[in-house]
């Protein structure tokens, strides 16, 4: 997805939360002091591919996710849905994060040449100052949610696993399978539970773009607010 699509969509999310533009802007620009060109013909595997997108939610840890990850041709994996895979020996083929939990386990990821997408926004830029130089630069592809400038770039998406997903789709996913996602987790606080609203629309817009239906929304499937674009 280019970024005129997501911007209508992206101001609807800062306007819900009340983040600023221009501080994600400031955080995309101090990524994009560390990033170097990334090859994006890497993921070039997902197309066509049936790509899990795993998700963080307590359900990781159930043994049919591991399983339906490994089905899977290719894995995305968010957050700390990493570590919860490579300790159940699933190869993961990416990494999806904001560097807000596991940055050690995305730092040893980009040593061994797996690829982290490494979030910069206007709340995580001390993590993003910490951790991208600690990062082997070349498997580290750098985005933002705000217009993509430089070496950092943007597919659409907010939460890691949404996110992860909307990669998926712009290099050409034929199917998606979505492991350990919870989005009615009453465990969550409530941010939390506001972010996860945000990641079930988004995921519900790039359902119908894709005229598909995801498996994880057939609970509750969100409604797409009118206007968004949906070409
Ligand atoms: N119940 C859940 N709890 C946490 N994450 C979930 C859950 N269900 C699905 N997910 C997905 O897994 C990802 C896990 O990443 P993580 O918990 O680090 O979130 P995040 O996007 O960085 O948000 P936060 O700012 O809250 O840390 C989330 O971004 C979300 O897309
Ligand atoms: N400005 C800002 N952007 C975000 C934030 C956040 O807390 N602040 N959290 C995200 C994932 O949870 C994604 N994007």
């Amino acid at each position: 997805m280019n970024f005129e699509t997501w911007e209508p969509v992206y101001e609807a999310v800062l306007d819900d939360f009340g983040f600023d533009r221009g501080a994600d802007e400031r955080a995309r620009d101090v990524a994009d002091g560390f990033a170097t060109p990334f090859d994006l013909g890497r993921f070039d595997g997902l197309a066509g591919a049936t790509v899990a997108i795993a998700g963080a939610g307590p359900s990781i840890e159930n043994a049919s996710a591991a399983r339906r990850a490994r089905e899977a041709d290719a894995v995305l994996a968010a957050s700390t849905a990493a570590d919860v895979l490579l300790a159940a020996d699933v190869a993961i083929d990416a990494m999806v994060t904001d560097l807000d939990k596991n940055p050690e386990t995305a730092r040893r990821l980009s040593e061994s040449g797996v690829p982290v997408v490494a979030h910069a926004h206007g709340d995580n830029v001390p993590a993003v100052r910490e951790w991208l130089p600690r990062f082997r630069t070349e498997h580290v592809l750098a985005t933002t949610q705000a217009r993509p400038r430089g070496d950092v770039r943007g597919f659409g998406g907010f939460t890691d696993g949404d996110r992860a997903a909307f990669l998926a789709d712009h290099f050409g996913a034929a199917e998606l399978v979505f492991v350990g996602w919870d989005l009615e987790d009453p465990t969550v606080d409530p941010t939390k539970a506001r972010k996860l609203r945000w990641a079930g629309r988004l995921l519900a817009w790039l359902e119908a773009r894709r005229c598909d239906r995801f498996d994880v929304l057939e609970e509750r499937r969100p409604s797409v607010p009118a206007g968004w674009p949906m070409e």
